[in-house]
């Protein structure tokens, strides 16, 4: 009879974007696959460790690393702005440089230190067609046919933004939830309520796909900024109130950036 040898621990890092927070899986020397099982069971709050993404780093041949990036459902995220941004301050820590290169799903991305301070993301141009979304093929991406009349924005992930007179008197777990898997969105999408809180100033609050209620979301807050803009209420320059902190967006020629700050909170062993 064979005794198998018991379960190698999985090491992580346990980061957080604006409370945002994610478990770190650095798989650049090998090590424990990620599967949908083990994604969910860590992310059990009572049971694992808790987060509202896992990102693995993996090592690649023309970037400092590639990433890919897990829900809390077990189900894979396309793009996660504030875990790019986490991931980002852990290579520019370790390798000295002023920018590094991740290469995700939503293409090659640059995240550059800011006075070394905070970390700033170029998440990439918006997509604004309702294939690359993806959204049905029917809709207006910038006039959604439901009540609330909400944009549509892909961030290399799907975006619904709802304007409101006061996002902080919408009851987000019901209508979030009642939206994320609305038939318009055939991948399902994260869910914003914006409004305009001054000259360029966005309040913001979230419901993401697969997770649910977050403290902030990096890529819906692109989403957000660029939906904000395209409907006339901003500028292109905004900066973006969540319930944990507050994030500067600034969509460029070259893509829509991201700053902010990011915290290391432990390094742990997930037996
Ligand atoms: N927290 C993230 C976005 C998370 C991805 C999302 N739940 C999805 O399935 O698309 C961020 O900071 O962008």
């Amino acid at each position: 009879m064979s005794v198998q040898p018991p379960p190698r621990p999985v090491s992580f890092v346990k980061m957080h974007g604006l409370g945002n927070d994610f478990v770190v899986i650095d798989r650049r020397a090998g090590g424990c696959a990620v599967t949908p099982d083990l994604a969910r069971r860590l992310g059990d709050r009572h049971r694992g460790v808790g987060f509202d993404q896992l990102a693995e780093i993996h090592s690649d041949a023309t970037a400092d690393a590639r990433l890919v990036f897990w829900n809390a459902d077990g189900s894979i995220a396309g793009a996660c702005g504030n875990a790019t941004r986490c991931v980002g301050r852990l290579l520019l820590d370790e390798t000295g440089k002023q920018i590094v290169t991740l290469r995700t799903d939503r293409g090659m991305l640059q995240a550059v230190d800011v006075d070394g301070r905070l970390t700033a993301v170029n998440m990439g141009p918006p997509l604004l067609q309702a294939a690359d979304i993806p959204l049905a093929a029917h809709a207006d991406p910038l006039n959604l046919p439901v009540p609330g009349n909400p944009v549509a924005v892909g961030m290399g992930n799907p975006h619904c933004v709802f304007f409101v007179p006061d996002a902080d008197s919408v009851d987000v777990a019901r209508e979030g939830a009642a939206m994320e898997h609305h038939p318009l969105f055939p991948q399902a999408t994260n869910v914003e309520f914006a409004s305009l809180a001054g000259p360029d100033r966005l309040r913001m609050r979230v419901w993401e796909r697969g997770t649910g209620i977050t403290l902030a979301c990096g890529s819906g807050t692109c989403a957000t900024a660029v939906a904000a803009h395209l409907r006339g209420l901003t500028g292109r320059r905004v900066t973006v109130d969540v319930d944990g902190g507050t994030l500067e967006i600034d969509w460029r020629d070259d893509g829509v950036w991201m700053t902010g700050p990011t915290a290391l909170v432990f390094r742990g062993e997930f037996l």
